[in-house]
Formats: C-alpha cells, sequence, structure tokens
C-alpha cells in the first residue's frame, strides 16, 4: 500500500452527534452560520478533499440525509446509546466508511483548514506508512482575540486521520467504558499534523456557546465562492 493516502482512499465523517449542552441542548450541526447550517459550512470545506463523506449524527437524521445528499452523504447515528462522546462518532465513520481511512471533523469549527486533509494524509507520508491515527495540532484563538493574542499549539483530537482498521481496537475501548480520546490513541502509533502557518490563528477556533457562534460570525467574511476567512488573519 503506498504510504500516501490519496483522496479517493479516505473518507469524511463530520461529527455533529454531541448534546450541545453547552448551546442549551440544541442540536449544533443544525445552528445557522451566516445563513446556512454549520453541517454544510463543514461538508462543503471537506468535500473537495476527499473520496466520499458521511455524517455522524444522534438527532434529526432526516435533517441531515437532507442537508448531506448534495454530497451523497449518508447518516449515521452512534452505535452506543446515551452520548458517549466524540470516540463514539469516530466508531460509527469506522463502521461505515469503506475505504482505508477517515479523516473526521467537528460540525462546530467552520474555518478548518482547507487542506487539513492533504497535510494529515503527508503525516502518513512523513511517517513511511508507520502510522495509523494523524492528530491535527494547532492554536485554538478566536478572531474576535486582539492581534496580539497567544495560545499554545495542542492537540486538537477531534481533527484525526483513522485507519479503518482501527474499528475492532475501537469498538473494544468503548464498549469497556472508554471515552478519553488521548487514552486511546495512545495504544496506536499516532502521529501529528501541526497547523501553525500564517493565517492559521484562528482555524481552529468553535463555537460552544450561542455567543462563541454569534461571535465568529461577525468576524468572518460572508460566504462566496471563497471559503469561508477571519476578517482579520
Ligand atoms: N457521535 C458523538 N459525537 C459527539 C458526542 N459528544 C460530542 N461529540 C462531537 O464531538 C465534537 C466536539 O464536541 P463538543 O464541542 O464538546 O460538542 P458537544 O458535545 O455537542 O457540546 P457540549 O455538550 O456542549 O460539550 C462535536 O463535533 C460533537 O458533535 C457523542 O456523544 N457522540
Ligand atoms: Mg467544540
Amino acid at each position: 500500500m503506498p504510504a500516501l493516502p490519496s483522496p479517493q482512499d479516505i473518507t469524511g465523517c463530520v461529527l455533529a452527534g454531541g448534546r450541545g449542552a453547552r448551546m442549551g441542548g440544541v442540536d449544533k450541526g443544525l445552528q445557522l452560520f451566516q445563513g446556512r447550517p454549520l453541517v454544510v459550512h463543514a461538508l462543503e470545506r471537506l468535500a473537495p478533499q476527499v473520496g466520499g463523506l458521511l455524517i455522524n449524527a444522534n438527532r434529526h437524521a432526516d435533517r441531515y440525509a437532507e442537508l448531506g445528499a448534495p454530497w451523497s452523504a449518508a447518516v449515521w447515528p452512534d452505535e452506543e446509546p446515551g452520548y458517549p462522546g466524540p470516540l463514539a462518532g469516530f466508531l460509527s465513520g469506522l463502521t461505515h466508511c469503506r475505504t482505508d481511512w477517515l479523516a473526521c471533523v467537528p460540525c462546530d469549527t467552520p474555518l478548518f483548514p482547507p487542506d487539513l486533509v492533504a497535510r494529515m494524509a503527508q503525516a502518513v507520508e512523513a511517517a513511511r506508512g508507520e502510522a495509523d491515527i494523524v492528530v491535527a495540532h494547532g492554536r485554538e484563538i478566536s478572531p474576535s482575540a486582539p492581534p496580539d493574542a497567544v495560545a499554545e499549539m495542542r492537540a486538537q483530537p477531534v481533527f484525526c486521520l483513522l485507519r479503518a482498521a482501527l474499528r475492532s481496537s475501537l469498538q473494544a475501548f468503548v464498549r469497556d467504558g472508554g471515552r478519553k480520546i488521548d487514552a486511546w490513541t495512545a495504544g496506536h502509533r499516532c502521529v501529528a499534523a501541526r497547523f501553525d502557518r500564517a493565517g492559521e490563528r484562528h482555524v481552529f477556533a468553535n463555537a460552544n456557546t450561542l455567543d462563541e457562534l454569534h461571535d465568529l460570525e461577525r468576524h468572518v467574511r460572508p460566504c462566496g465562492q471563497e471559503p469561508l476567512r477571519p476578517l482579520l488573519d
């Protein structure tokens, strides 16, 4: 198998299966961002990077199916009940993808890098194919923060590239009550992909509350032909 996964080897999975507790329990992926549901922004940005798409959601399956239709993105819920966390979303994606790799992104981070998947794939190649998981690393700075705001580079583990063969390991981990992403990834060959270039200060800014969502919205160019970008990088 070649060391560099190509887009056709990768299914993109938009994670929209959370409780949205900090947003008052709403279904986050359906919240509007500049007039369109967050899940649509994620699908639109991920589509050119991968061979196919799926959506992981635990509520409003019909609505997600309708929104995913332009990309033929099927909607799958968690296998485990009770909102066990993002690992359950990874598991659902690994169960239903038909490619060797799965690229996960959350639904609440509309500025994620347009070359996210290619750079995670390059990290597999840099490891000469000796990697089963790539986790994105980057800063998480709101576009509304002052220009001199600083934040540490840190793992952004819901942005990851997973080898599909990890499914049974993840299923066992989740069934045994495992919930922490890093506890699971630590048992596998895991490498980092760094997103620290000019213009990448805000790429992992995510909306966990409605205030954060509106704040993010105010500081991003209205959508046009170009991917969403912060007003000031
Ligand atoms: N499938 C699935 N995905 C989840 C679950 N919990 C969180 N996620 C996803 O993981 C990503 C990051 O989670 P959060 O930003 O905390 O979103 P959330 O869990 O909906 O929000 P809070 O309830 O406020 O923590 C989001 O894309 C969520 O949809 C879960 O139990 N199942
Ligand atoms: Mg979040």
